[in-house]
C-alpha cells in the first residue's frame, strides 16, 4: 500500500473526524476497556502468563477477555470500487489497542535482490501492499531498503483520507527501547538452540490503535498517505485527502449559510452549479501543480449536485457523505460479513514455532473458523539473487529466499504463490497429519472470485486485484483456547526434518546461525537498553559489546544552526533534545560521557552518508541524554536475514491447484532430498 523505496511514508496521522465521536453513542462494558490491553508492560505480562498456561495445559489457553460474538467482520467496503473492507462490531475507543494483534514480515533490498520482474515494479500486486520501515520501527535498521507486509489492519484495512480511525501503535515513542513489534516470546525462548530461528518473524507483535472512537458497525481506515494516492492517480481517480474534505466542508458551509433550503429549488441548482463552475476554474486557473492537484481534489470531493450537498448536510461531513456506508448496521455484517476474530495470536504450543493461532470460540467440525482474501505472488518475486563482482548487477546465483516466502501458500509444481492476509491467519503452524484440526480450503464465501480458478497462469500473474479467497475450516470439534493447526504438507515437512537434522548435526551451512557474533541474540540488546551508562567507543576497545549490536541516536536537528563553539552547555543540551520519532534516528558512535549535575550527557557522532545525493552527512553532536540513545540490532543481525534460516511455502494439495497453473516439475526449486517423490 503505502510507500516504495522510500517514496512515500506511513504518516502518523491523528485524524479526528467528528462523525466517529457523534456516533459513539453508549458507554460499553468494563471488561472491553481491560481488554484494551493496557501498557505494554501488562500486555507482555499477560502474554507471559498465557504462554505459562500453554506451556502447562497442552496447549490450551484461557481467553477471559474474549467477547462471545464475534466482533469483526470482512465485508464489501464503503469505499465505491474497493473491494473488501474490515468492520468493527463493536466501539473501539480513541487510542484502544485493537484486540488483534499481527505478524510483520520484512520484505529484504528486493531491488536489490529481486529479478527484473519485481522490486519497484508498480505493475505487481505484491507492490502495493508494504509498508515503509517506519511501521516496523527500527526496521530502518534492519536492511538497506526495507518493507514490510503487515496482515489484518495493515493490508486489509481500506484508506479513506478523511475517515481515518486506526493507525499503527508506536510504543518506541516514548519507549526507546522497544520496536514496538517483537513479541516476548522472541526475546524470551529464542536461543542459540532453537532450530526455528529465522524462519518466522521477529516482528511477532504489531498493534494498532484507534486514532478516535470508532462507532459499532464502522469500517476500519488507515491512512496510507496522500502521495500513494497521488502516483496512482491513473488507476484510482483523484482521491481527496483529509484537508481537501474540510476545505469542502467548509465551501458547503457557507453555501448553505447564503442559500437557504426554502429558495426555490431551480434557484438553489443554479447557485450550486455557479459553486461547482467555481471550483472547477480554480483548477484551470492554478499557477502551479500543486496548487492545481489540491484544487482537483477539493473539487472531487464536492458532490456533484444540490441534493447529494444536502445529504452531506445530514451526514455531517463530505468524507462521511462520500463513502455512506461507513457505519454499516451490524445486523447487515453478520449477514453478509465473514467473521474474521475467531482465532488469536499467542506462542505456540509447538516448540521451536513462534507463536501460533488460537480459537477465541468453539467452532464445530466443518465450520468456517476465519475467511482470508490472497495476494497472488510470482514464485521469483522471493527469490534473492546475488549480485556480480562489481555489486551492480543481478547474478545468476540465487543466495536465498524472503522470509515471505514461509508465509505463503502454493505447490512447487506451480510458481504461484498465496499469501492471505486477513488478521491472524498467518499465525496458523503446521499439526502434520495427526495434529491438524482445520485445512485451508477455497473459499465458498459470496465474495470469493471463484472462477478464477480456470483463469490462465499469466492472466494470474499479470492480476492486480485480489479476488481469490482461502476459508480456514474445522476438520474436527474446536475447543476455546485450543491452537488451530494444519497440515502443511509432505514437501514441507521433509524439509523441515531435513533442517532440523542439519541444525543437529551443526553442519554447514547452518554454521552461521549459531554464530552468535553474526546473527545476535535480541535479549542482549534488550538488555543493553535497561543500562543505565552507554560506553564510550574507547571502552568498548577493552570491553566490547556484542558485535551484532549497534547504538542509533534519537534526536531532533536543533532549529537555526547546530550548537556552536561558541554556544554554552545549557544552550546545546536545550537544543538538542531528544526525539522518538524513529524516521529521525541515526546510526551513532559515543565518543565521551560527562556527568553535570548528576545527570549523564554523551558528545556522539552520527555516521549518514545520504544515498540520494552522496553526500557525507555525518555529525557531531554534543550533550545528548541517555535516553536518546538506543541499542539496536546491527544491520543484516535480526534472525530473519540468515541466509541459511528455514525457508520452505506452506504446501496446498496438488488437488487443490489448477492445472493450468501447474507450469513447473518443482525440484528445481530446493534441493530435494527425495526428487521423484510425489507429494500431495
Ligand atoms: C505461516 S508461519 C506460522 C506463524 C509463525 N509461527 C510465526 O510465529 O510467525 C510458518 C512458519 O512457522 C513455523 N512453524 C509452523 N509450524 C511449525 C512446526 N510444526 N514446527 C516448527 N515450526 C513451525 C515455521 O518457521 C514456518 O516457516
Amino acid at each position: 500500500m503505502r510507500k516504495i523505496g522510500g517514496l512515500l511514508c506511513y504518516a502518523a496521522v491523528a485524524v479526528v473526524s467528528k462523525n466517529g465521536e457523534d456516533l459513539f453513542s453508549r458507554h460499553s462494558k468494563e471488561s472491553y476497556l481491560s481488554a484494551r490491553g493496557g501498557s505494554d508492560a501488562s500486555a507482555i505480562e499477560q502474554l507471559r502468563d498465557r504462554f505459562e498456561q500453554a506451556k502447562n495445559h497442552g496447549g490450551d489457553i484461557a481467553l477471559d477477555d474474549v467477547d462471545d460474538l464475534c466482533t469483526v467482520y470482512l465485508a464489501p467496503s464503503s469505499i465505491p470500487n474497493s473491494g473488501l473492507g474490515m468492520y468493527t462490531t463493536r466501539e473501539i475507543r480513541k487510542e484502544e489497542s485493537f484486540h488483534l494483534r499481527e505478524v510483520g514480515v520484512a520484505l529484504r533490498d528486493r531491488a536489490v535482490h529481486s529479478t527484473g520482474n519485481a522490486g519497484g515494479d508498480a505493475t505487481k500486486l505484491l507492490n502495493q501492499y508494504p509498508w515503509s520501515n517506519t511501521v516496523l520501527t527500527h526496521g530502518i535498521y534492519e536492511t538497506s531498503m526495507m518493507e514490510s507486509l503487515v496482515p489484518g489492519i495493515g493490508m486489509l484495512a481500506n484508506s479513506h483520507l478523511g475517515l481515518v480511525n486506526m493507525r499503527h501503535h508506536d510504543p518506541w515513542k516514548t519507549e526507546t527501547h522497544k520496536d514496538g513489534t517483537d513479541s516476548f516470546h522472541y526475546t524470551e525462548s529464542l536461543t542459540m538452540d532453537d532450530v526455528g530461528r529465522g524462519s518466522y518473524s521477529t516482528h511477532g507483535h504489531v498493534i494498532f490503535e484507534a486514532t478516535r472512537n470508532v462507532a459499532a458497525g464502522e469500517e476500519l481506515f488507515v491512512s496510507y498517505g496522500a502521495t500513494w494516492f497521488d502516483a496512482r492517480e491513473d488507476r484510482l481517480g483523484v482521491i481527496p485527502d483529509e484537508a481537501n474534505f474540510i476545505e469542502a466542508d467548509g465551501i458547503l458551509e457557507r453555501f448553505f449559510r447564503q442559500n437557504k433550503e426554502e429558495m426555490k429549488e431551480f434557484e438553489l441548482h443554479r447557485q450550486y452549479k455557479l459553486l461547482l463552475d467555481n471550483a472547477e476554474q480554480r483548477v484551470e486557473d492554478a499557477s502551479d501543480k500543486d496548487e492545481k492537484r489540491v484544487a482537483k481534489k477539493v473539487r472531487a470531493a464536492l458532490p456533484n449536485s444540490v441534493m447529494d450537498a444536502f445529504d452531506v448536510l445530514r451526514l455531517g461531513s463530505t468524507a462521511r457523505w462520500s463513502a455512506k456506508d461507513s457505519v454499516r448496521d451490524v445486523d447487515w455484517l453478520k449477514e453478509h460479513g465473514a467473521c474474521i476474530d475467531n482465532i488469536r495470536s499467542y506462542p505456540s504450543s509447538l516448540p521451536n514455532a513462534g507463536s501460533g493461532a488460537f480459537s477465541t470460540r468453539s467452532i464445530k467440525e466443518g465450520d468456517t473458523i476465519t475467511t482470508t482474501p490472497l495476494i497472488t505472488i510470482e514464485r521469483d518475486e522471493l527469490m534473492l539473487w546475488g549480485r556480480n563482482e562489481s555489486g551492480e548487477q543481478r547474478s545468476q546465483e540465487l543466495i536465498g529466499h524472503q522470509q515471505l516466502l514461509n508465509y505463503c501458500y502454493g505447490h512447487r509444481k506451480s510458481s504461484l504463490l498465496f499469501f492471505p492476509y486477513s488478521p491472524v491467519v498467518n499465525f496458523v503452524n503446521h499439526g502434520g497429519p495427526e495434529k491438524s484440526n482445520a485445512e485451508m480450503r477455497w473459499s465458498t464465501y459470496s465474495y470469493s472470485k471463484s472462477d478464477w480458478l480456470a483463469e490462465p497462469l499469466d492472466l494470474m500473474k499479470a492480476n492486480m486485484k485480489t479476488g481469490l479467497m482461502f476459508d480456514l475450516v474445522a476438520t474436527r470439534d474446536i475447543k476455546r483456547g485450543e491452537e488451530v493447526l494444519i497440515d502443511y504438507g509432505g514437501d514441507w515437512e521433509e524439509r523441515w526434518q531435513q533442517h532440523m537434522e542439519d541444525w543437529d548435526s551443526g553442519k554447514t551451512p547452518l554454521d552461521d546461525l549459531h554464530n552468535m557474533t553474526n546473527y545476535g541474540n535480541t535479549s542482549a540488546v534488550s538488555e543493553l537498553n535497561l543500562n543505565s551508562i552507554v560506553r564510550t567507543v574507547e571502552e568498548q576497545q577493552s570491553d566490547p559489546y556484542p558485535s551484532h549490536v549497534a547504538t542509533i541516536c534519537l534526536f531532533n536537528q536543533p532549529e537555526g544552526g547546530e550548537c556552536s563553539d561558541g554556544a554554552g552547555e545549557v544552550l546545546c543540551r536545550s537544543r538538542w533534545e531528544p526525539s522518538f520519532d524513529a524516521t529521525k534516528s541515526k546510526l551513532c558512535d559515543i565518543i565521551s560521557r560527562r556527568t553535570i549535575q548528576g545527570r549523564d550527557w554523551y558528545t556522539v557522532s552520527t555516521n549518514i552518508f545520504d544515498k540520494v545525493s552522496g553526500e557525507d552527512m555525518s555529525l557531531a553532536v554534543e550533550f545528548i541524554a541517555r535516553d536518546a540513545i538506543n541499542f539496536i540490532h546491527r544491520p543484516y543481525t535480526k534472525d530473519q536475514y540468515a541466509l541459511e534460516a528455514f525457508r520452505h511455502e506452506i504446501g496446498l494439495p496438488l488437488s487443490m491447484i489448477p492445472e493450468q497453473w501447474l507450469d513447473l516439475e518443482g525440484d528445481e526449486l530446493y534441493e530435494w532430498p527425495s526428487d521423484n517423490q510425489e507429494s500431495e
